[in-house]
C-alpha cells in the first residue's frame, strides 16, 4: 500500500523550523536563553493504576519507564493508537495525578510538587491543553470572566487599564481579533477553533514555559484544524514555549513537531526528527502506522485491523509488547524487552532487529509481511 498522505510535503506556507523563529520580529537576544534547552524532562516514568475490586492486586500498566526531554522553543509529538497511554503522560507532566516511579525534573531539578503552593508554582510554568474545549471551559462564565481569574491567579491583581489590556494582549496572541468581539461572549456563542483558541489563551495568561496539548484539534472540524496546529507553531517560535502535542494522527506530526515519538502499549518504541521517522520509520509498528493507512484519520483503524487488537495492559506481553502483532517475532521478542537502540543520527527504536544478537528477527517489508 502506499503512504500517499504521510509523504505529502508539509504546507510551505507554514515555518517547519526553528529557523522561523530567527527571522520572527520579537525573536529573542542573546541574553536569552537559547531555544533547544531542556525544560523538563521525564525520567523512567512510571504509571500502574491499581484495579478496583476486592483482593485485586492487578495493576495496568499504562505508562512504563518512559524517558524524554521537553525543549524550549521546539514541539515534541508523541503519536500512538487509543489506550497507548499518552493522555496518562500529559497528565503525569502536568501533576494532575501521582506517578508510580520514576522522576520528573523542571530545570534540572525535582518538579513533584509537595503542596497547593509548589502545585500553583508548577502550574504557572506548565500549562495543559485539552481535546474538547467546550468541556475545558466553564459554560456560565465569560471569556473575559475565565481570561481575568486566569491572569489573576498567575499574574496578581491587575486592574483598570492594565487588566484590560492584558485581556486583549491574550485575544489577539491567540488570532481572536477584534479582541472586543470575543471577549463578552460565552463558551456556546463561539465555534469549536475559537473555543480553543480561547482555552489556549487561557493556558498562555500563566506565562507557561511548556504547553501539554493533549489531541488539541482531534475534536475539531478539518477545515479549522490547521489554523489551531499553525496558532500552536507561532507560539512555538514567538514565546519559545516547550509544546508537547499528543496526536493519534502520525501524519500532523511530522507537519507540526521538531521530534516524533511513538508509544505503543505504554512504552516508547520509537524516537527521532519528525521527518526521519514519519518518512523513513524503523520499528515495524511505525511502520504499520504510517504505512497502512492513506488516510491519516483513519491510521488507527487499520493499523489495528491489520494484525489484531492492542495487547492487555493488565497482563502485557512479555519482552517486546508489539510481538504478538508483529511479523517478525522471534523467541527473543518473546522474552526479554529490547532497548531502545540506536538507528541512525538522534534516531532510537526498540526492535531487536538492530541488535548485533544472532538470534535477532530479520526485518523487512511490513506492508508485504502482513499481505
Ligand atoms: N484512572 C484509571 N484507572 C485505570 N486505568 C486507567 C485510568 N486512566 C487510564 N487508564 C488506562 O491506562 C491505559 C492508557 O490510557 P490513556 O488514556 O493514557 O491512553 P491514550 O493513549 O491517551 O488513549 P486515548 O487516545 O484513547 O486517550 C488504558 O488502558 C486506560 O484504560
Amino acid at each position: 500500500m502506499s503512504s500517499s498522505s504521510s509523504s505529502e510535503a508539509p504546507n510551505p506556507s507554514v515555518p517547519t523550523d526553528a529557523s522561523a523563529a530567527a527571522s520572527a520580529p520579537d525573536a529573542p537576544d542573546a541574553s536569552t536563553p537559547t531555544d533547544g534547552a531542556v525544560v523538563l524532562q521525564a525520567i523512567g516514568l512510571q504509571k500502574h493504576f491499581k484495579l478496583r475490586g476486592v483482593g485485586s492486586r492487578d495493576v495496568v500498566h499504562a505508562v512504563d519507564g518512559v524517558d524524554f526531554e521537553l525543549r524550549r522553543g521546539r514541539v515534541l509529538a508523541l503519536v500512538g493508537e487509543s489506550g497507548s497511554g499518552k493522555s496518562t503522560i500529559a497528565r503525569l507532566l502536568a501533576q494532575l495525578m501521582p506517578t508510580t516511579g520514576g522522576r520528573l525534573l523542571l530545570h534540572g531539578e525535582d518538579a513533584t510538587a509537595k503542596g497547593r503552593r509548589a502545585f500553583r508554582r508548577y502550574v504557572g510554568r506548565v500549562q495543559m491543553i485539552f481535546q474538547d474545549p467546550f468541556g475545558s471551559l466553564n459554560p456560565v462564565k465569560t471569556v473575559r470572566y475565565m481570561l481575568t481569574r486566569s491572569i489573576r491567579i498567575h499574574r496578581g491583581r491587575l486592574r483598570g487599564i492594565e487588566l484590560e489590556g492584558a485581556l486583549v494582549e491574550l485575544l489577539e496572541r491567540v488570532q481572536l481579533k477584534p479582541a472586543e468581539r470575543y471577549i463578552d461572549k460565552y463558551p456556546h456563542e463561539l465555534s469549536g477553533g475559537q473555543r480553543q483558541r480561547v482555552a489556549i489563551a487561557r493556558a498562555l495568561a500563566a506565562d507557561p514555559e511548556v504547553l501539554l496539548a493533549d489531541e488539541p484539534i482531534s475534536m475539531l472540524d478539518v477545515s479549522i484544524r490547521l489554523g489551531i496546529l499553525n496558532l500552536l507553531q507561532d507560539l512555538r517560535d514567538r514565546l519559545h514555549i516547550a509544546i508537547l502535542y499528543i496526536t493519534h494522527d502520525i501524519a500532523s506530526a511530522r507537519y507540526f513537531a521538531d521530534r516524533t515519538m511513538v508509544m505503543y502499549a505504554g512504552r516508547i518504541v520509537e524516537s527521532g526528527d519528525s521527518e526521519s521517522v514519519t518518512q523513513d520509520p524503523k520499528h515495524p509498528y511505525t511502520q504499520l502506522l504510517v504505512r497502512s493507512a492513506p488516510d491519516p484519520d483513519d491510521l488507527e483503524a487499520r493499523a489495528r485491523g491489520a494484525r489484531g487488537e492492542a495487547p492487555s495492559l493488565v497482563k502485557p506481553p512479555s519482552g517486546c509488547r508489539f510481538n504478538p502483532r508483529c511479523p517478525f517475532a522471534t523467541e527473543l521478542c518473546r522474552t526479554e524487552v529490547p532497548p531502545l537502540l540506536s538507528v541512525g543520527e538522534g534516531r532510537e527504536a526498540a526492535c531487536w532487529g538492530y541488535s548485533d544478537r544472532a538470534d535477532k528477527p530479520l526485518l523487512s517489508d511490513i506492508t508485504e509481511a502482513l499481505a
